[in-house]
């Protein structure tokens, strides 16, 4: 059995305990939270990894922006590490520096696994290879975007926040934005705040100032990928790949499915694209073939 921890019990940490506990091969060793956090029922919970015993692999269910200090002192202890990390522009400097410290230290770290970037990854690059001269569009949503939200939920004055994606065509997406405020802080901080941080400075983000978030929260999301280019020099093959998912349940259980993998692969570090997709699987290869392939 791989041992797997959780680091981060939020939405996506809630999600890969279900995800752990529906996997043949693997065994919760513990979920790891900050200092001061309640122990979560029936399971072990620290605030360090140390105190768990053995661990094989570490699922990062943290914030995107606390990753790379989050996984480089596990990757120290030859602990693999999995994460969700989503900010697309930084995924080549984060696998360069996890990279790193991943060969120093024998072990694996697989970065970017969730759906986006992750499995949408995976498809983007097959459309590429299937058609090599062409345009891919990708268009989520409608739906809540746990980045969007964990960021705008960081912001000082925000007590808390919902952000949900809304597809406007040809990969173009505007950004509505729910905020509650913390008693005396200003709207008007908290919008510039938001709208100037750079996951959402580059698209059309509109701000509201809501009551209350649980009454508009709905976890659903999805995405429309459509890809029409040129297979050789045939014109106009057309591609399209469509889900509408739950998001936390959908990224924690592609993190189990990287966490099995990582047992599988030479140290350094990985995306999604990079690694073959039987390694995701349990089973016996050669059975995986005849019924796959
Ligand atoms: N690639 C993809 O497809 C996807 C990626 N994601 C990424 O997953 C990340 C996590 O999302 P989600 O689970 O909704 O986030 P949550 O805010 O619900 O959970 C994050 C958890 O991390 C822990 N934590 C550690 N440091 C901090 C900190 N500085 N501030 C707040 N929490 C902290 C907390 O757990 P504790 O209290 O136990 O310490 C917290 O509950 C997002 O940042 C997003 O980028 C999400 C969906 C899809
Ligand atoms: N990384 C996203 C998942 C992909 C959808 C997306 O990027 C968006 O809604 O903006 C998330 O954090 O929920």
């Amino acid at each position: 059995m791989i041992k797997v921890a959780i680091v981060g019990y939020g939405n996506i940490g809630k999600y890969a305990v279900d995800a752990l506990r529906a996997a043949p091969d693997m065994e919760l060793a513990g979920i790891v939270r900050r200092p001061g956090s309640e122990p979560v029922h029936g399971i072990k919970t620290a605030s360090s990894m140390e105190d768990l015993g053995h661990v094989d692999a570490a699922l990062l269910c943290t914030p995107t922006r606390s990753v790379e200090e989050t996984a480089l002192p596990l990757l120290a202890r030859g602990i693999n590490t999995v994460d969700s990390f989503d900010i697309h522009g930084d995924i080549v400097n984060l696998r360069r520096s996890l990279g790193a410290q991943a060969i120093k230290h024998d072990a694996v770290s697989i970065i970017s696994a969730g759906w986006d970037p992750g499995t949408d990854s995976v498809i983007r690059t097959l459309m590429l290879a299937m058609a090599p001269k062409g345009i891919t569009y990708t268009n989520f949503g409608p739906g809540m975007s746990m980045g969007h939200s964990v960021v705008a939920r960081s912001k000082e004055g925000v007590a808390d926040a919902l952000s949900l994606t809304i597809p406007t065509g040809s990969g173009v997406h505007r950004r509505m934005v729910y905020v509650v405020l913390k008693e005396g802080a200003k709207f008007s901080d908290v919008e510039f705040a938001i709208k100037s941080d750079s996951y959402f400075s580059h698209d059309d983000t509109r701000v509201q100032q809501v009551p209350d978030i649980d009454a508009l929260k709905d976890m659903g999301h999805g995405v429309l990928m459509e890809r029409k280019g040129v297979s050789g020099s045939t014109q106009n093959q057309m591609f399209t790949f469509e889900m509408r998912i739950n998001n936390p349940a959908l990224t924690a259980q592609v993190m189990v499915a990287c966490a099995r993998a990582s047992m599988k692969l030479a140290s350094g570090c990985y995306t999604l694209p990079e690694i073959a997709p039987m390694d995701f699987l349990p089973g016996d290869r050669e059975e995986l073939i005849a019924q796959l392939v």
